[in-house]
C-alpha cells in the first residue's frame, strides 16, 4: 500500500522536477514499507542530504496527499533494499536513532552489496514523524582476485582484441589526442593519460550539467571519499569524458605525484587480453590497483564481455577498500546497461550518479563563444545564437560546426558575422533539414512551449503538455519518414492510432485556432530553417 503511494509520489515529482533533477536524486531512492512507515534508501550520503534539503518537504506533502491525510513516517536512509538490515529503529518523535553495529554483514560485503548503516542522526518532521539520516560505516571486505587464463577468456573478446578491431575504434581514437601518453611497466603498455585541456576552468555550466558539475567538483576535492564511484552518465557528446579529465587534472594540480589513469574502457580489455596473452595478468592487477585513482571512460562497452568484467570487479572492489577513486563514465544509468552483471551494475550505485543533459540554448551559445574564444577568435552572440538554435543535440556537434566556421573565415580572408557562418554551414544546414530527426522536434517543441522534454514521452494528459505531444507527433510525421508506429514508439511507447488521432486533431485545430496555426508554422520554420 506504501510502496504504492511512493510509486504516485514518484510519478508526480517526474512530472514536476526536471528529468536531470529526477534521474540525479528522486529516481536512485530506494523504498520499503514498514509498520513505522515509509523508508527511502539514497546510495550516498550526498544523495541524501540534497534530497532532505531540497526536496523533502515536497515529498511529504504528496505523501500526506496520497495518504489522505494519514500519519506516516518517511525515513530517509543510506543504503540499498538488498543490504537493508533493521540498523534503525525509529518510533515516536524525539526518539534516539538506536543502531545496530554492522561488523557482522562484512562477509558479505562484496557478495551482495553495502553494509548496513552505522551511523544516524534523525530530526522531527511536521506530520509528527521523525527523518533519519543513516551513514554507512566505512566498508571492509575481502578481496578476491583471481587470475584469468587466456584460455578463459570469451571468444569474441579474444579475437576482437587480436583482430585490433573494436578496441581501436573511433572512441578510442577520438580520445587519444596529443596528450596521450604510453606507460611502459614490465611486459605491458599502459596507454592514456589525461587530456590536460578538459578543465573545471573551460567547462560551461549549464542547468543541463550544473549537478554533474558539482559533484565532479565534490569527488576532486575529495578523492576515494564519500562519492566512490563517480558515475556519470548521458547521451553522447554531452561533456561526460570533459568532466572526468577535469577532475583528474585538478587532483594533479593538487598533487602532482598523484597516479591519475585515464583510459577508455575498450583499452582496458585490450590491456587485459594482451596480459594474458604475455602471461602478464599479475602486472595488470598491480598496475590498475597501484593508481590514485582510475578513470574508465564508456563503461557499457563492458556489456556481455564477461571476463573483462570479472577482473574489473575484482580490481573495483581492490580499489574502493584502499580509498582510491574511481570514476566512470556510460551512455546510460547503470542499471539499464544490459549485458553488465548485476554486482557490477549495483557496485556502480554505491556512490553518486549523476546525469548530463543536453545543453539549453543559451549553453550551447555559450560553449560555441567560449570555443572560439579559446582559439583566439571572437565569435559574435548573433551568430552564435544562430549555431546553437539550428544544432540541438550535442557539444561535439557544435564544435564541428565552429571549426567549419572557422576554416572558411581563414579561407575567405574575412571576419566571423552572421552572414559568414550562414555562408559556412549552408551545406551542413540543408543536410539537417533533411535529416530533421523525432528527438529534436520533441526537443523544439519542449523548448518552444517551455514544458520539460520528459513529457513529451510521460503518460501526463494535461492540455498544457498534451497539445504539444501532438504539435511535435504531428510535425513528426510530417517531417520524418518515420511510419506512424515509429513515431508512436518514440513518444513513450505510444500506439500507431494514438499519432494518426494526434495528426487529425492537429490539422482540425489549426483551422480553429490562429494561434495554434501561428505556433505551428513558426515550429515548422525553426525546424526546417
Ligand atoms: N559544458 C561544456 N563546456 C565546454 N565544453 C564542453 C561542454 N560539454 C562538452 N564539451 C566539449 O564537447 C566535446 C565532447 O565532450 P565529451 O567528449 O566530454 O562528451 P562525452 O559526453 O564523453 O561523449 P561520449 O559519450 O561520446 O564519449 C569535448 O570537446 C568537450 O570539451
Amino acid at each position: 500500500m506504501l510502496l504504492a503511494t511512493w510509486q504516485r509520489c514518484v510519478d508526480h515529482l517526474r512530472d514536476e522536477l526536471p528529468s536531470q533533477q529526477f534521474n540525479t536524486w528522486i529516481r536512485p531512492l530506494q523504498a520499503e514499507a514498514s509498520n513505522n512507515g515509509l523508508t527511502l534508501r539514497a546510495p550516498n550520503r550526498f544523495v541524501q542530504e540534497w534530497v532532505k534539503d531540497k526536496f523533502y518537504t515536497r515529498i511529504s506533502e504528496l505523501v500526506h496527499r496520497h495518504t489522505d491525510g494519514e500519519q506516516v513516517g518517511i525515513f530517509l536512509e543510506v543504503g540499498s533494499r538488498q543490504s537493508a538490515r533493521p540498523a534503525v529503529v525509529a518510533s515516536a518523535v524525539g526518539d534516539r536513532v538506536a543502531q545496530q553495529p554492522a561488523g557482522q554483514h562484512h562477509q558479505r560485503i562484496f557478495e551482495e552489496d553495502r553494509p548496513s548503516a552505522a551511523s544516524a542522526i534523525h530530526m522531527p518532521m511536521s506530520s509528527g514523524a521523525h527523518l533519519s539520516l543513516v551513514e554507512p560505516p566505512d566498508s571492509g571486505g575481502r578481496l578476491a582476485g583471481d587470475a584469468l587464463n587466456s584460455d578463459q577468456l570469451a571468444d569474441s573478446e579474444l579475437k576482437n582484441a587480436l583482430a585490433g578491431k573494436s578496441f581501436n575504434g573511433g572512441n578510442q581514437g577520438k580520445r587519444s589526442g596529443r596528450n596521450m601518453e604510453l606507460i611502459i611497466e614490465g611486459k605491458l603498455r599502459h596507454k592514456g593519460s589525461l587530456n590536460r585541456e578538459n578543465t573545471f576552468d573551460n567547462f560551461i555550466e549549464g542547468k543541463s550539467n550544473q549537478l554533474a558539475r558539482a559533484a565532479a567538483l565534490q569527488v576532486a576535492d575529495n578523492p576515494g571519499g564519500a562519492y566512490n564511484p563517480l558515475f556519470i552518465y548521458g547521451g553522447v557528446g554531452l561533456g561526460k569524458t570533459h568532466l572526468m579529465h577535469a577532475i583528474g587534472n585538478f587532483m594533479l594540480a593538487r598533487k602532482p605525484n598523484a597516479k591519475v589513469v585515464y583510459l577508455h574502457s575498450e583499452t582496458f580489455v585490450a590491456t587485459m587480453v594482451t596480459a594474458l596473452q604475455l602471461n602478464a595478468i599479475n602486472e595488470f592487477k598491480r598496475y590498475y590497483r597501484s593508481v590514485d585513482a582510475l578513470l574508465i571512460d564508456d563503461i557499457q562497452f563492458f556489456a556481455g564481455k564477461e571476463r573483462s568484467q570479472e577482473e574489473f570487479f575484482h580490481t573495483f572492489n581492490a580499489l574502493l577498500e584502499g580509498g582510491q577513486q574511481i570514476i566512470l563514465t556510460s551512455d546510460r544509468y547503470h542499471k539499464e546497461i544490459n549485458g553488465l552483471e548485476e554486482r557490477l551494475k549495483s557496485r556502480f550505485g554505491w556512490g553518486l550518479s549523476v546525469a548530463v543533459e543536453p545543453p539549453e540554448l543559451e549553453t550551447r551559445a555559450a560553449i560555441l563563444i567560449n570555443k572560439a574564444a579559446q582559439s583566439n577568435i571572437e565569435l559574435p552572440g548573433d551568430a552564435a545564437m544562430f549555431i546553437a538554435q539550428r544544432l540541438r543535440s550535442h557539444v561535439r556537434e557544435l564544435e564541428g560546426a565552429l571549426k567549419k566556421v572557422i576554416v572558411h573565415a581563414n579561407f575567405v580572408g574575412r571576419k566571423i558575422d552572421l552572414d559568414l557562418v550562414r555562408e559556412a554551414l549552408r551545406d551542413l544546414f540543408a543536410l539537417h533539414e533533411k535529416l530533421v530527426s523525432i528527438d529534436n522536434i520533441q526537443r523544439s517543441v519542449a523548448e518552444y512551449y517551455k514544458i520539460k522534454m520528459s513529457d513529451m514521452l510521460s503518460k501526463r494528459r494535461n492540455r498544457s503538455v498534451a497539445r504539444p505531444r501532438q504539435i511535435a507527433m504531428c510535425l513528426a510525421k510530417e517531417l520524418t519518414n518515420h511510419s506512424l508506429p515509429e513515431i508512436g514508439d518514440a513518444f513513450g511507447g505510444r500506439d500507431h492510432t494514438t499519432v494518426l488521432h494526434a495528426c487529425k486533431q492537429i490539422k482540425k485545430l489549426r483551422g480553429d485556432s490562429q494561434d495554434l496555426a501561428e505556433d505551428y508554422n513558426n515550429l515548422l520554420r525553426a525546424l526546417t530553417t
